[in-house]
């Protein structure tokens, strides 16, 4: 009779338990959305106990009207749309969904909800979206950026993580110094006129990549640089157009004839002549320079496909290896030094601070990485402009590899998953008055949380040039503002526009500004 009355009392216990659950569904599904447009996420127990009901018992996402065939792409229309995102986050919540043709696409908008599913559940959203044009321009998917999360994909990245590192160790540091003192150089040739900077920026940040890719640096004027910029450059922006994207969405439209996605495919084959030509020259060398990353990443290539592997890495992953560096650390860095110069105008007293620091601390020499961390107020304008201003504003969407949950709501495999780190740094619950330029936040005591600072994304995905375009950002600008004092032309009442024009890299319309030298200091 025990017996009995435990199996009585372990039944009663499991019908209250659904029951239980049962409630919590009624309750979630009539009060989840509601709760959600004003505060965002859910929290508490309740959303760590739906975590494990089934997927049916989550609420729908929250998002706008979606529209019958064209779905939500009118809100793709937008021109900015880092700042769209963040302002439908303030209506919908910090994670909403939006339809265009068959895919869904869900936007994170808080570092809390975008840590979750790229950090916590890294292995459901490592995924890229498969999409025709993204295997049009990355030689089907063997770039490092656009490649889908697998075993190929991995053993590409170990492949380019240990040729940078290498490099990181040996000679990047070297090199960046030599670009700073060439900027400086081309900075007092101006003689303190009034002239856009932006290509030097970009030549600089383009030096930097080619110095380790090639072991090769150019001049601003060399037609050979022009060229790849221009069709790099092209590359991205077509890539970026609708008529592009329309393709991905809509494949009917794939027969009909599309003079943009004709000149997407030359400038993808011209990118392709120009990289080819750089491995066929090193490869020529009597000495091969192992310092450089191409060195490294043959050399590395030789090592893995002599161990029994499984996947075999090929020539063409160098090949599209240095497509990756060229284009993810060329625009976004020269692009922050931009928004650097910018921000100070806006606020001279900042670039005052960070005179005087550098004045006290180095003594009059140049700065070594070293020095970061007695330079805090260089580092808190530096980490100021990567929150206003990230380079990779929308990072790249990401794809569900299987059925997942993120702040507890179903997401199920293959949902487009787009980090918003502009609106996740501009998130009021995290950060105290956040459209302002307040690098003082950064300083101690000033309340902002470096750990909510998420410019180079997250997890299995993160940027994979961090540590480089760190020590560049760093030395470039300590470099600068120790010899420089900018202010803006004559008869210029007013700063730089700071909305910004939004692509993949978020870039700052073309301004003009004077590069005053500094009274020569000698160490
Ligand atoms: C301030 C400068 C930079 C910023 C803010 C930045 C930011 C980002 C972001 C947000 C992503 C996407 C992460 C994601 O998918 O979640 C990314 C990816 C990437 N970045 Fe950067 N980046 C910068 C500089 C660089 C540099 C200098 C390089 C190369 C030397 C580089 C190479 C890459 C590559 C290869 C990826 C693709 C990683 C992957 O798909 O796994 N980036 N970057």
């Amino acid at each position: 009779s025990n017996i009995i009355a435990i199996v009585i009392s372990m039944g009663a216990i499991f019908l209250v338990v659904v029951l239980l659950i049962v409630l919590i569904c009624i309750w979630r599904d009539r009060a989840g959305q509601g709760a959600q447009k004003s505060s965002g996420t859910q929290s508490g127990p309740l959303q760590s106990l739906s975590q494990f009901l089934p997927c049916s018992s989550s609420p729908s996402l929250p998002g706008p009207p979606s529209l019958f065939i064209i779905g939500n792409m009118k809100e793709l229309a937008h021109d900015h749309l880092p700042i769209h995102f963040t302002n439908l986050a303030r209506r919908y919540g910090n994670i909403y969904q939006l339809k265009c043709g068959n895919t869904t696409m869900v936007i994170l908008n808080s570092s809390e909800v975008i840590k979750e599913a790229l950090v916590k559940k890294w292995s459901d959203f490592a995924g890229r979206p498969i999409s025709y044009t993204a295997g049009v321009v990355s030689a089907e998917r063997r770039t490092i950026s656009l490649g889908d999360y697998n075993e190929e994909w991995r053993a590409h990245h170990r492949l380019v993580h240990s040729a940078l590192q290498r490099c990181f160790h040996q000679s990047l540091h070297d090199v960046i110094e030599r670009q700073a003192l060439h900027l400086r150089k081309i900075l007092m040739d101006y003689e303190a006129n009034a002239v856009d900077l932006s290509e030097d920026f970009t030549v600089a940040a383009s030096n930097v990549i080619t110095s380790l890719a090639f072991g090769k640096e150019y001049d601003k004027s060399s037609p050979e640089l022009q060229q790849l910029h221009s069709c790099l450059n092209e590359i991205v922006a077509l890539w970026g157009s609708s008529w592009i994207s329309a393709l991905d969405f809509f494949p009917i439209l794939r027969k009909f004839p599309n003079p943009v996605f004709h000149r997407l495919l030359k400038e993808v084959a011209k990118r392709d002549e120009i990289i080819k030509q750089h491995l066929k020259n090193y490869k020529a060398q009597d000495k091969k320079n192992g310092d450089t990353i191409t060195g490294a990443l043959l050399q590395g290539l030789e090592k893995y496909n002599n161990t029994d592997e499984g996947v075999l890495l090929t020539d063409t992953h160098v090949h599209m290896a240095t497509v990756d560096l060229l284009i993810g650390g060329t625009e976004t860095n020269a692009s922050m030094m931009n928004w650097i110069v910018a921000f100070l105008l806006h606020r001279p007293e900042v670039q005052t601070r960070v005179y005087e620091e550098l004045c006290t601390v180095l003594e009059g020499r140049y700065p070594k990485y070293s020095d970061r961390h007695r330079l805090p107020i260089l580092c808190s304008l530096i980490d100021e402009v990567l929150r206003l201003r990230p380079a990779a504003p929308l990072a790249l969407p990401h794809r569900a590899i299987r059925d997942s949950s993120i702040a507890g709501y179903f997401i199920p495999k293959d949902t487009v998953i787009i980090p918003n780190l502009f609106g996740a740094h501009h998130d009021p619950a995290v950060w105290t008055d956040p459209y302002s330029f307040r690098p003082e936040r950064f300083l101690e005591g000033g309340g902002g949380s470096t750990r909510a600072l998420i410019p180079f994304g997250a997890g299995a995905r993160l940027c994979l040039g961090e540590a480089v375009a760190k020590m560049e950002l760093f030395l470039l600008t300590a470099y600068l503002l120790r010899d420089f004092q900018f202010v803006l032309p004559e008869g210029k009442s007013s700063p730089p526009d700071l909305r910004g024009v939004a692509s993949v890299v978020l870039k700052i319309k073309s301004y003009e500004v004077i590069a005053r030298p500094r009274p020569v200091t000698s160490p």
